[in-house]
């Protein structure tokens, strides 16, 4: 029996005082209680009976004070039982004995892993009514009522029993939700006293069809008993209904049951427990669904690429993400480690691991619109001027680990460029010219070994792009072409990030491991090592006994073991994909293929699907620099009508809209968007904490804070780097690892436009088309059932 400093109550504090005597006696104190439900003496035929033992019950708000008065009273004989961990109460119906009932979840101890325990206590009370009078009192403080000293309590002051409506994905994880939801879930929601409908989905899209239909009023709470796949189509569902502002309001919850758990994660998280897997998880979740807080969820509406034609025009597809999107390393990962599905969650080791032995990078754009800055105030100085005219530049991008870069946008200002008078241009060209010499300067300094990387821009790719073909066309004609100073760089700067011995990797390799391989080093070690990476995971997978199959990998196009020059001379071409491009896919221009490939345009429309599910785009991104410029002046997105497209085009209302993001077809606002161009190892953007139940990705996220948390990695980052990354994240202490490849950045909204042609793009571990991408966050849009901790809003 727990014997706490205080255990007797204030006498104010005190809502009831009575004496009860013992019932079963299977404790291990002599208390008469019994444990893990063999006993439960809701069962009156269940073998338990009176025992000799006597107990003062005093009950207060936050606590249950228990006294063993015979035999042996005493301090060691005190029980302080905090309501907290209980998950509810009953008073059995005649013919059973009048008997308080109390089914208590104490946690285990505080050890990775240790499940909490289910107890049952019961005690006898001197008569019916007061058994009820006791369970009722219990009740109310478990279910939030007001309640006093002065209160009659009796079972009318509480509110009717919570209806949950039970989703079950059978298959989910290694296919254990049934067994579970029969040994663990059911008995403590019956417990808790919560009526429930249970349906187990029979196929993909099952839950998001039913949940377009059926009546929500009926329903207290949605619960999902699955993994975080089958809560993304509940809330697809619910944001498909006609009455989508009201429906998806209805809480939700999750009981994990699949591989990853990464919503159940974050609420374990959010509760306070320490990190765990498997049953403790789903006990501690199930036991945070009976406590039933619920708190606001924001969600995230992606807008993907189209897939199919609708009426002979493809449309962008939207859909609603509680998650998560992810794009290269970890949706790879995701992805291809479907097939060791039987290893349930180290199925994410087992994939980080081969991945990891062949690490791949991908070319494309990432953009961003960071959180509003606070308004300064009055007595602040102001904040300097904005630059007008500015490129897609990132500096110093070691500074991303913690603080967000705000000041730099897109290159595409052409329409604000308009305003300037002609004065204004001629100092601001001026002024960019003496930038890009010091730019060039620090660039210089940096590829000596003090330097951080950076994001090459679109103009500068542009003329690196002339520069290259130009020097081309003249050793085709073969002319002498002389090496300026200005073409040194470029090639130089161009090769600098496609090379194995980038300014970038230099910085890593002097500071933290010198003799380690990059990942796009080209040498013969390099490869060799690559190869024995893949061996080693190979035969770490059969030691799983898992056939790994055939890696689908290096497609044409994203070789990084292309030679130097060819992969300066792609990229350079590839990281200049405007945005006419998303246009042209959308509204089929410009399909013509040209004599090279470079200036065909890509159509998403003709994604097509590997071996392994993976989504790829036919033909990389081409340049149509005309086309992109006029776009680029076409009017904002804040005059253009709401989206109506993907699976909500049909519907007769208006999904919410984004507000803070033009079509996907359109170039972005210039002000205030931060642009990132180059070679990625991994985009993710991640709403929750948990990006897994052991993956603390996002320690700094709330359920509400109306942010997109933005990991990026870029390419060059060592694998040990990566390694050490991901075994930091466990913990959630990677955002104090400091590398210059990796950066963390809040968010409201973002655009992702993979240039590389083939890869993965998943949300909330979904696969998803893949192309361009945009999100943006809608604040508490949803609710989510989280259990006790934190500021409870409401109950379900
Ligand atoms: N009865 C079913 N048969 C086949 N697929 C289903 C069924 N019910 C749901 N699905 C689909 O199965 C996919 C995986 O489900 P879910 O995410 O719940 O499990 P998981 O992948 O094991 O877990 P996690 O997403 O946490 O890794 C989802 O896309 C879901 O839509």
């Amino acid at each position: 029996m727990r014997t706490p400093d205080s255990l007797s109550p204030a006498p104010a504090e005190a809502l009831l005082h009575s004496q009860f005597g013992g019932w079963g006696g299977g404790g291990a104190d002599g208390s008469a209680s019994g444990s893990n439900g063999s006993s439960c003496p809701n069962s009156p035929g269940s073998g338990s009976a009176p025992t000799a033992s006597s107990y003062a019950l005093t009950l207060t708000p936050s606590h249950l004070h228990i006294q063993r008065l015979a035999p042996r009273s005493g301090k060691e004989a005190r029980l302080l039982l905090p309501l907290a961990e209980l998950a509810g109460c009953s008073c059995p119906r005649a013919p059973a004995p009048p008997l308080l009932v109390l089914y208590w979840y104490p946690p285990g101890r505080r050890r990775k892993g240790v499940s909490r325990r289910r107890q049952v206590r019961a005690y006898l009370a001197e008569s019916r009514v007061e058994a009820e009078r006791w369970s009722a009192a219990v009740q109310c403080l478990l279910r939030g009522v007001r309640v006093s000293s002065t209160t009659e309590f009796s079972r009318s002051l509480l509110p009717r029993p919570r209806r949950l409506l039970l989703l079950v994905n059978p298959f989910s994880g290694r296919g254990q939700a049934m067994q579970w939801c029969q040994s663990h879930i059911l008995p403590m929601i019956r417990e808790a006293n919560i009526s429930y409908n249970l349906i187990q989905t029979e196929r993909q899209n099952h839950a998001r069809e039913l949940i377009r239909e059926i009546s929500l009023p009926e329903w207290d709470g949605i619960v999902i008993v699955s993994g975080d796949g089958l809560l993304h189509e509940v809330i697809n569902g619910l944001m498909e209904r006609p009455d989508w502002e009201q429906a998806i309001k209805t809480p939700v919850g999750i009981l994990p049951c699949g591989s990853g758990n990464a919503l159940a994660g974050s609420i374990n998280h959010h509760a306070g427990y320490d990190m765990c897997l498997r049953e403790p998880l789903l006990l501690n979740c199930c036991f945070l669904l009976c406590r039933g807080g619920v708190r606001p969820m924001d969600l995230v509406s992606v807008t993907t690429s189209p897939t199919s034609s609708q009426n002979g025009r493809p449309a962008p597809r939207r859909l609603f993400s509680f998650l998560s999107v992810a794009w290269g390393f970890v949706s790879d990962v995701d992805i291809e480690s479907e097939r060791y599905r039987g290893l349930g969650s180290a199925r994410f080791t087992l994939g980080t691991l081969v991945r990891l032995a062949s690490l791949r990078s991908y070319k494309g754009r990432l953009s961003y619109l960071p959180p509003c800055t606070v308004a300064p105030s009055p007595d602040t100085t102001p904040p300097p001027q904005k630059r007008l005219l500015s490129r897609s530049i990132t500096e110093g991008l070691e500074g991303f680990c913690r603080t967000p870069i705000h000041r730099t946008i897109s290159d595409m200002g052409l329409s604000e460029q308009r305003s300037l008078r002609e004065g204004e241009r001629e100092r601001e060209r001026q002024r960019e010219k003496e930038e890009r010499q010091k730019e060039r300067q620090r660039r210089r300094q940096r590829a000596r070994g003090v330097g951080v990387t950076r994001a090459s821009s679109l103009a500068e790719d542009r003329e690196r792009e002339g520069a290259l073909e130009a020097e081309e066309q003249s050793r085709a004609c073969g002319a002498d072409v002389p090496e300026t100073e200005e073409m040194d760089e470029s090639a130089d700067e161009g090769m600098s990030e496609k090379t194995g011995q980038s300014e970038d990797e230099l910085d890593e390799q002097l500071s933290e491991e010198k003799t380690e391989d990059t990942m796009r080093d080209p040498g013969a070690e390099d490869t060799e090592e690559q190869r024995e990476g893949v061996v080693e995971a190979r035969e770490l997978s059969e030691g799983y006994g898992v056939d790994m199959g055939k890696e689908a990998d290096e497609s044409e196009g994203c070789d990084p073991y292309l030679s130097e020059q060819q992969m300066a001379r792609r990229s350079m071409r590839k990281n200049s994909a405007p945005s006419s491009q998303i246009a042209s896919a959308f509204f089929g221009q410009a399909s013509v293929q040209g004599s090279s490939s470079l200036e065909g345009a890509a159509s998403y429309g003709d994604d097509e699907m590997d071996m392994n599910g993976t989504y790829f785009q036919g033909e990389p991104f081409p340049l149509d620099v005309a086309r992109e410029r006029a776009l680029t002046i076409s009017s904002p997105f804040r005059h253009s009508p709401p989206l109506k497209n993907g699976s909500l085009a049909n519907a007769a209302f208006n999904p919410p809209r984004d507000d803070l993001l033009p079509p996907l077809d359109q170039p972005l606002p210039t002000r205030d968007w931060v642009t990132i161009e180059g070679d990625f190892v991994l985009v993710l953007a991640l709403y929750q904490t948990h990006l897994g139940a052991d993956l603390h990705a996002a320690p700094q996220a709330k359920f509400d804070d109306g942010l997109i948390h933005l990991t990026f990695v870029r390419a060059g980052i060592s694998r040990a780097t990566l390694l050490r990354l991901f075994l930091a994240m466990e913990r959630g202490a990677h955002l104090s690892l400091s590398s210059p490849y990796v950066s963390h950045v809040p968010a409201r909204a973002f655009r992702l436009q993979p240039l590389s042609p083939r890869g993965t793009l998943t949300v909330d571990g979904e696969l998803v088309p893949y192309g361009p991408l945009q999100a943006q966050v809608h604040p508490s849009m949803a609710r989510l059932i989280v259990g006790d901790a934190g500021v409870t809003i409401t109950r379900f």
